[in-house]
């Protein structure tokens, strides 16, 4: 069975097609990315996976429920198998590395405990783990905003380990940072498909990252699936469908 299988997925704001009957299958393991033009609706698709956005109509069946369906004490443990990565990070800047690493164990507190911030031993040990494992131990106990844009991304990363997901959603996560820092974290990302067997969906703005990273590629064009195969069989045509384009013009953007 499909780790997550999205059918006839429609979302609109006002009167405008932002999604439009989306249909595609995750299966676990799959290092997945989405790519097409400013607007297409990349990240309304990610954020309609865990419901940060409401989708309008269609399934979304994860781990083996309709995620539209669910209730609200159902939907926060699902969303615990579901960690996300923010193109800005989404840290707390005045807060630790290590505090905020461990606020990806909310999800799994009830409010007070998650108020009064108690983390069991394990938890703090899996978060150091974590944070050896993603080169930045170092800085454990800086403030975040003392970071480079890219260790924290690397946090970003570890706050969404710690969940212990099955999915890991990627909003654009290399668009603020320089090419090396978006190699390091596009690497840290693949290899934590590899060896954690963690399935990842990633957004991506760059064709060639998409394409050297991914098992397979999904691409948008205003709303509508306009590509969805095996990274090899992303060639100029498909290109163009995705962008919109004539590809000899893309490679002058
Ligand atoms: N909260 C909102 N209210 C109204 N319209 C929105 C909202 N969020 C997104 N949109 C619109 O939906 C469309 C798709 O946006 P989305 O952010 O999903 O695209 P994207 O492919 O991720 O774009 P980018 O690569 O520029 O981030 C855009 O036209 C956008 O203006």
């Amino acid at each position: 069975m499909a780790l997550l299988e999205i059918k006839a997925l429609n979302k609109s704001y006002q009167s405008q097609h932002v999604l439009t009957n989306i249909d595609f299958t995750v299966e676990t393991g799959e290092f997945l990315s989405v790519i097409g033009p400013s607007g297409a609706g990349k990240s309304t698709l990610l954020r309609c996976i865990n419901r940060l956005v409401e989708a309008d109509s269609g399934e979304i069946i994860f781990n083996g429920e309709n995620i539209l369906k669910l209730g609200r004490k159902s939907l926060r443990k699902e969303r615990a198998n579901i960690g996300m990565v923010f193109q800005h990070y989404n840290l707390v800047p005045r807060l630790t590395v290590i505090e905020n690493v461990l606020h990806g164990r909310f999800g799994y507190k009830s409010t007070l405990q998650g108020m009064l911030g108690v983390f069991s031993e394990e938890e703090k040990e899996r978060a150091f783990y974590l944070l050896e494992k993603l080169g930045i131990v170092e800085h454990a106990y800086k403030r975040c905003d003392q970071l480079s844009g890219g260790q924290q991304q690397r946090v970003g990363i570890c706050r969404a380990l710690i969940q212990d997901p099955k999915l890991i959603l990627c909003d654009e996560p290399i668009a603020s940072l320089d090419p090396h820092s978006s190699k390091v974290i596009m690497d840290y990302l693949k290899s934590i498909t590899e060896e954690l067997g963690i399935t990842c969906i990633v957004n991506l703005h760059q064709v060639e990252v998409a394409q050297s990273y991914s098992n397979r590629i999904i691409g948008l064009n205003k709303g509508h699936l306009v590509f969805n195969g095996p990274n090899r069989q992303l060639d100029s045509h498909y290109i163009g469908e995705v962008y919109g384009m004539d590809t000899r013009e893309l490679i002058t953007v």
